[in-house]
């Protein structure tokens, strides 16, 4: 696949688990069995510790003293997650997206080979964060993009994929830019920061896409659909694309299901929010489980800071009381370190925390 966008590193190369798991009679490589899987502590269901639930149309109608903004707040500080609904995205558009996704991943392998990334790319199919031959890979594969700036994506991508995921996927993307843009403007008010100087942080911003397609495995309980990571990003915008629950998030030292409400995002902070917050918003660790029985599939949006730019805590939110606690790095540094390593928890992150004593 032709391509003059993809300014990440890439990923070694691995087999594709979609196919993998076609194979009923093969026993599961040891490249992907874990022993050290965290079981999930809080019996599912429990209503007591679920995400809250943020109303999009509430952030953006309220007046002044809007307690929507202050329900944001304290879901960015105390959770790290919120379930976003009345999001404005439509339903049917949704709907598409969902069905036109999950028969993109079943296409057979011949046809899917015109989009698999190749060495050296990170767009198409296959996997991310693979960089030693001997560390544990992901029960998974998955479709990986940049949607924005526009003048950095690849014009022959989102037009090469089938009619109508085409479409959709052009229309989707362009939406969650607009949304992602609105939620940026909603945290600055959150974080009490003039939208201008967000606005101004951020940029142009960086939009890229991933979507995840989680095979079934009969040993799930010794696979991972996705590493304990916390994203890279200001705020990840994710979609559940069919029933299949599967996100676990570390909550208080457990790691808690997250049931989504049909067709809400589930929205988090990621490093760069953490950063630029000084603090105050925390990145969160997320994991993807794998289901016994049936495939998994979501759509993750990752909206970035511009990619020639510097992230630091926000000017406004250093002051000598609450003095910097993140050095400053240009992004492009920030991205370089994050894709020639392998997920882990929380680990990068922690490399850019100014010691406090
Ligand atoms: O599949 C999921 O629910 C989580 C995906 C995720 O964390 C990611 O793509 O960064
Ligand atoms: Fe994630």
């Amino acid at each position: 696949m032709a391509s003059n966008a993809s300014v990440e590193v890439s990923s070694l190369l691995v087999p594709s688990v979609v196919e993998m798991a076609k194979e009923p009679s093969t026993s599961i490589p040891s490249r992907y069995l874990r022993s050290d899987i965290e079981k999930a502590a809080v019996p599912d269901g429990d209503k007591a510790l679920q995400i809250p639930v943020i109303d999009m149309q509430k952030l953006v109608s309220g007046g002044p003293n809007n307690s929507e903004i202050e329900k944001l707040d304290f879901a960015c500080k105390e959770w790290g997650f919120f379930q976003l609904v009345n999001h404005g995205v439509d339903s049917i558009l949704l709907e598409n997206l969902k069905a036109e996704i999950a028969k993109f991943f079943k296409l057979p392998m011949e046809e899917k080979k015109k989009w698999w990334q190749t060495p050296g790319k990170a767009e198409g199919f296959g996997q991310a964060f693979v960089v030693s031959e001997d560390q544990k890979l992901d029960w998974g594969d998955l479709f990986y993009m940049l949607a924005y700036p526009l003048r950095l994506r690849n014009p022959s991508l989102i037009p090469s994929l089938p009619s109508p995921l085409s479409e959709t996927m052009e229309r989707y993307t362009s939406d969650l830019n607009s949304l992602s843009k609105a939620m940026q403007e909603k945290i600055a008010e959150a974080l009490h920061m003039k939208i201008e100087e967000m606005k101004e942080l951020v940029g142009e911003g960086r939009q890229t896409i991933r979507v995840n397609c989680y095979p079934p495995c009969d040993m799930s309980d010794q696979v991972m659909g996705i590493t304990p990571h916390s994203d890279a990003t200001l705020i990840t915008v994710l979609l559940q694309l069919n029933d299949v629950d599967g996100l676990e998030i570390r909550k208080d030292g457990k790691w808690v299901r997250v049931h989504p409400q049909p067709d809400a995002f589930i929205v988090n902070v990621g490093d760069m929010l953490e950063i630029i917050s000084n603090g105050r918003y925390r990145s969160i660790e997320h994991r993807g489980t794998v289901h016994p029985e049936k495939e998994r599939l979501s759509f993750a949006t990752f909206f970035g800071l511009r990619y020639d730019g510097e992230l630091g805590p926000a000017p406004s939110l250093v002051s000598e009381q609450s003095p910097a606690k993140f050095m400053k790095v240009k992004v492009q540094e920030f991205y370089k370190g994050l894709f020639s390593r392998g997920l882990q928890g929380k680990a990068y992150i922690d490399t850019f925390k100014i010691d406090q004593d």
